[in-house]
């Protein structure tokens, strides 16, 4: 099919240089989530995917690639001046409330693909518009909205500024109740955002939002990841398939699983590894993540670990292959190896407690709001 208008201007745009060479751009807001069992609130804690993201970019991405987040809050904002990773500024928007999640929590999710929460949108802040972007190109973007703030129009724009583009499917297909704000699914093919995915190079969907996105469809696309809770992941490309195997954990929070997963895997994309190689990395970033509330904290001897195995197993970046013209899909010959060394490294996690407190409901409240709520 030849380039249209847009395309082709795409591919004319200038690659980044220097120091920033690898530079990323997140879009998407941070909220609060409130999380609640049995009705009683056990836990408040900093949330969207922004938030999740950029602590595992902070935490795993090689030292020269940089990032920039375009977030949204309202004056109400809790988390101002928490240290990382809120305290990459957020817009200000001070007639709107921050967005705001109620997550409830049933007892009975035991099964690794049942929902194992409900979402609920309580307060909206503004949508990030294309204007809010930095006119400059970055070498990645990530478009990891959650209340349906990454606009058709900003998506269109990332992909402009942006040499690769990965997408959280859950920025595309979330609607909400008018009445409750209840999240709900509605079919990519349907929305606005289809006719860009040729121009994404990743999408990830978990397994209960694979089915609105059509993995057949959208795999002759772009390649599309769907997460499996505790069971992995698997990615589908034109012309191939592949299973990634998990790394164990003990669930306290799933919430930013999939958020850690996407910084997980793009990172391992940074660092010069295939798609599917990446995946394990993004396996491991989102097993750390359900294993403490909120935003996780990692234990700097367990990240040392990773970045030395990364530094020894990872290929070097002369050319980056976070550019949509050099992704790699399948698995290198050193696959298993990596996986048994990040497992290795998994245990240095609990080398000691994560800064949690108990209360009794399987839910730590890892992080309380610094101001407001
Ligand atoms: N209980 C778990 N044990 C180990 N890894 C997990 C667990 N839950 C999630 N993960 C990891 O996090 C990734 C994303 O989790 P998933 O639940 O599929 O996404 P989401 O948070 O979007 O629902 C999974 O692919 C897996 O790698
Ligand atoms: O758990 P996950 O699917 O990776 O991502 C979550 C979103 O689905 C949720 O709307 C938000 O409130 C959480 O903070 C987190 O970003």
């Amino acid at each position: 099919m030849p380039p249209d208008d847009d395309e082709a201007e795409d591919q004319q745009q200038p690659q980044p240089k220097g120091a920033h060479a690898l530079e990323g751009l997140v879009v998407g807001s941070y909220c609060h989530d409130v999380l609640l069992r049995g009705g009683r609130v056990v836990g408040e804690t900093l949330g969207g995917a922004a938030a999740f993201v950029s602590n595992v970019l902070d935490a795993a991405s090689p030292p020269e690639a940089a990032f920039c987040v375009v977030s949204k809050v309202g004056a109400d904002f809790a988390y101002a001046s928490a240290p990382a990773p809120a305290r990459r500024p957020a817009l200000l928007c001070p007639a709107r409330p921050t967005t705001s999640f109620h997550a409830r929590f049933s007892d009975a999710a035991a099964s690794a693909h049942a929902p194992d929460r409900q979402l609920r949108r309580v307060h909206a802040c503004d949508p990030i518009y294309p204007d809010d972007l930095p006119d400059r190109p970055f070498a990645y973007g990530l478009a990891v909205g959650v209340a349906g703030e990454v606009l058709p129009e900003t998506l269109e724009r990332m992909i402009r500024l942006c040499r690769a583009v990965l997408v959280d499917a859950q920025a595309l297909i979330r609607a909400f109740d008018a009445e409750d704000g209840g999240v709900r699914h509605v079919a990519l093919e349907g929305t606005p955002y289809a006719r860009l995915l040729q121009r994404v190079a990743f999408l990830k969907a978990s397994s209960e939002e694979a089915p609105y996105v059509g993995v057949e469809t959208a795999r002759r696309r772009c390649c599309v990841i769907v997460t499996e809770g505790r069971d992995g992941c698997r990615l589908y490309w034109d012309g191939g398939e592949a299973r990634v195997a998990p790394f164990p954990a003990v669930q306290v929070d799933p919430t930013g699983a999939g958020d850690s997963y996407l910084a997980g895997f793009a990172a391992g994309l940074l660092w010069g590894l295939s798609a599917t190689d990446a995946a394990l990395l993004g396996n491991f970033f989102g097993a750390a993540a359900v294993s403490q509330v909120g935003v996780p904290t990692f234990h700097p001897k367990m990240l040392q670990a990773v970045k030395r195995i990364l530094e020894d197993k990872a290929i070097p970046r002369s050319s980056p292959c976070i550019n949509g013209a050099f992704f790699t899909f399948q698995r290198s010959i050193m696959h298993d190896e990596l996986h048994a060394s990040l497992e290795e490294a998994a245990r240095l996690m609990h080398d000691q407690p994560p800064p949690a407190t108990e209360n009794g409901d399987g839910i730590h409240s890892a992080q309380e709001p610094t101001s407001g709520c």
